[in-house]
């Protein structure tokens, strides 16, 4: 096998972190750059850095290095050796993506589809799943939890069967204003110059007519006689005409259609009122519920609604880890209110990912406000390292028709040229008539896209700062970010990155390479969580510490099931024992 190797190696508990040891003197290297052995004879560099960063399990490893014969490291740790099971677990869908188009062709921007009543049937989502869809999301606004339950049971029956990793989302409810369920109707029409009444009064079905009920109790006195309510940002829009105790009587100034528990806004002088419902809980009483019945049933997110501030996510996360068995669920913010877009940095920061919801973003900022809010969330999502979805109206007019417009075209295309890690459908796949149309849109446009930029070689000026907290993780951040441009520059076919937690994978990710990244990792719920981010082939494998055992196991298994071939180029790094190693596949 030809390989070369470059491995970073941390022994002694030493607190220098500048401190340094290099075995071969013919090669410089010094904290945070490396430069790249350039005698072809020299196969494997080792770097001996001390630093007390790392855990004890690593400065016990013996490091052995043979340079000629292409061998890589041993250890004396075997943890894995014993149980190694000769398989490897991969999608069906990237496996047969991977054969048909080659490894550069391989989408990159991940997809994520709410499903609803048009998409809840087992086939309906097998045929979601062979569209594409990573992560299917559930709104814990709409339907029960049986029904909630039953989505779930199947998705995870789906991947068993026919072999997907769809990852499930739970995005919760949060307390903003909304209206009820219309009294158990589907929609109703507001005409111009009608009268309704907002109460928040409660009513057993059926509402009486022109009435709307509303979620959140302080709204009676907190509307004045003047104020413009507006219904999903304006799709309906009604002046506060006079108040009567519980019950807000309303004329309809923009006529339209009201969906069932519809966003509320009002607006005095031009500018959002947030009284006291600036004082809702995040997570409201009802959304712990949904949360404990999400960590029962071991979804991977949960997207939390109307974030205000990095203490929430915070919270949450740490009543996850108190109860969640199988570690990790990750917790998502949605930027979707003013508070949010004020503490922006310290949510994205606490956080394990962002959504742009759009939806109600949109009701509360202008509308032309909203693309350079979204591009930023981006841009900051990238730098911290955070995933980030790109959501609500991608595709709005497919809930109806079968072609999107071409503004929503372009929409989806400035999303996937943001090199955002995932574009979500709302409506479109949970009631919309062409679910998997959409689908289809969101992937070729990706797909057209993505492979525009890497033609162009359009390889992006965006800075990406130094995120690491600890000596260990700048030597990953180092060693992916330098793996990601020799990629880039040697036009390698993959890189592959061996990760217990994903985080290395993450930081590949990170760099947008021009290449796929394949991740193998040891738990099927990092696999899962994996599905998320930009570039990243997750695949599940037993392995070692041993990279060579690891790399040989990986190409047999790789080439039997024709995914890869002799010859290919590819680039692998590990977060067992921090090194690049750049071979052709024997
Ligand atoms: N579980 C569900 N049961 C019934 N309808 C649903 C469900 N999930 C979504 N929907 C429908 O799809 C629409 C779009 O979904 P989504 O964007 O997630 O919610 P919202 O419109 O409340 O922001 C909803 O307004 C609702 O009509
Ligand atoms: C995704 C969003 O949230 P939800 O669909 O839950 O309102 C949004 O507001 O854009
Ligand atoms: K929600
Ligand atoms: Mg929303």
């Amino acid at each position: 096998m030809m390989s070369h190797a470059i491995n970073f190696f941390v022994s002694s508990p030493s607190r220098s972190p500048s401190n340094f040891t290099i075995s071969r003197p013919s090669v410089f290297v010094s904290t945070g750059s490396l430069r790249l052995p350039v005698k072809k004879s020299l196969r494997t560099l080792v770097v001996k850095a001390s630093t007390s960063d790392l855990d004890e399990s690593q400065s016990s490893k013996v490091l052995v290095t043979d340079n000629g014969s292409g061998g890589v490291l041993s250890s004396v740790t075997q943890e894995y050796g014993s149980n190694n099971v000769a398989s490897i677990e991969v999608d069906t869908v990237t496996e047969a993506e991977l054969k048909e188009n080659g490894f550069r062709s391989t989408r990159r921007t991940k997809l994520i589809c709410t499903i609803g009543p048009a998409t809840c049937g087992f086939e309906q989502l097998e045929a979601l799943a062979v569209e594409g869809m990573n992560v299917a999301r559930i709104n814990m606004c709409h339907g029960t939890r049986e029904w909630h339950q039953m989505v779930i049971e199947r998705v995870r029956r789906l991947n068993e069967e026919k072999g997907f990793a769809v990852a499930i989302m739970m995005d919760t409810e949060g307390s903003e204003i909304h209206m009820g369920d219309l009294g158990g109707a589907s929609s109703a029409k507001a005409e111009d110059g009608e009268i309704w009444n907002f109460t928040v009064r409660a009513f057993d079905p059926p509402l009486p007519e022109h009435t709307i009920t509303v979620n959140y109790d302080g709204f009676a006195e907190d509307v004045k006689v003047g104020d413009d309510l507006l219904v999903d940002g304006g799709m309906v829009r009604f002046e506060v005409i006079e108040k009567i105790g519980p019950d807000v009587k309303c004329l309809c100034t923009d006529p339209g259609l009201l969906l069932p528990r519809a966003n509320l806004t009002f607006w005095r002088d031009g500018k959002l009122v947030r009284e006291r419902n600036a004082m809702l809980p995040t997570i409201s009483s009802k959304d712990w519920l949904d949360i404990d019945f999400g960590i029962a049933e071991g979804v991977d997110f949960i997207a939390v609604s109307f974030v205000k501030s990095a203490e929430v996510i915070k919270h949450l996360k740490s009543y996850i880890k108190a109860r969640a068995r199988d570690g990790d669920i990750a917790v998502i913010a949605k930027i979707e209110s003013i508070d949010s877009l004020r503490n922006l940095e310290e949510i994205i920061q606490a956080s394990d990912g962002a959504m742009v919801a759009r939806g109600d973003l949109g009701a509360q900022i202008p509308l032309e406000q909203v693309p350079s809010e979204q591009q930023k969330i981006v841009q900051l999502c990238r730098q911290l390292n955070r995933p980030v979805i790109v959501a609500s109206q991608l595709l709005e007019s497919m809930i109806e028709y079968p072609i999107p417009t071409r503004a929503e075209v372009a929409d989806v295309s400035e999303a996937v040229r943001q090199r955002g890690d995932a574009l979500m459908l709302s409506g479109e796949s949970a009631m919309g008539q062409f679910p998997e149309k959409a689908l289809t849109v969101l992937r070729n446009v990706s797909l057209r896209i993505e492979r525009r930029w890497r033609e162009q070689k359009r390889h992006e000026v965006i800075e990406l700062p130094s995120i690491a907290s600890s000596f260990s993780d700048s030597i990953s951040e180092e060693i992916c970010n330098s793996a990601a441009k020799m990629a880039n520059n040697l036009e390698v076919d993959a890189l592959f990155v061996y990760t217990k937690n994903g985080h290395m994978a993450s930081l590949l990710s990170r760099c947008r390479p021009d290449c796929p990244i394949f991740a193998f990792t040891t738990a099927t719920s990092v696999r899962r969580r994996l599905n998320l981010q930009w570039g990243l082939m997750p695949f599940r494998l037993n392995y070692s510490d041993d990279m060579e055992s690891n790399l040989n196991k990986t190409f047999s298994l790789l080439k039997a099931r024709g995914m890869i071939k002799s010859g290919d180029l590819i680039i692998a790094v590990s977060d067992m024992l921090q090194s690049i190693q750049v071979m052709n596949v024997p």
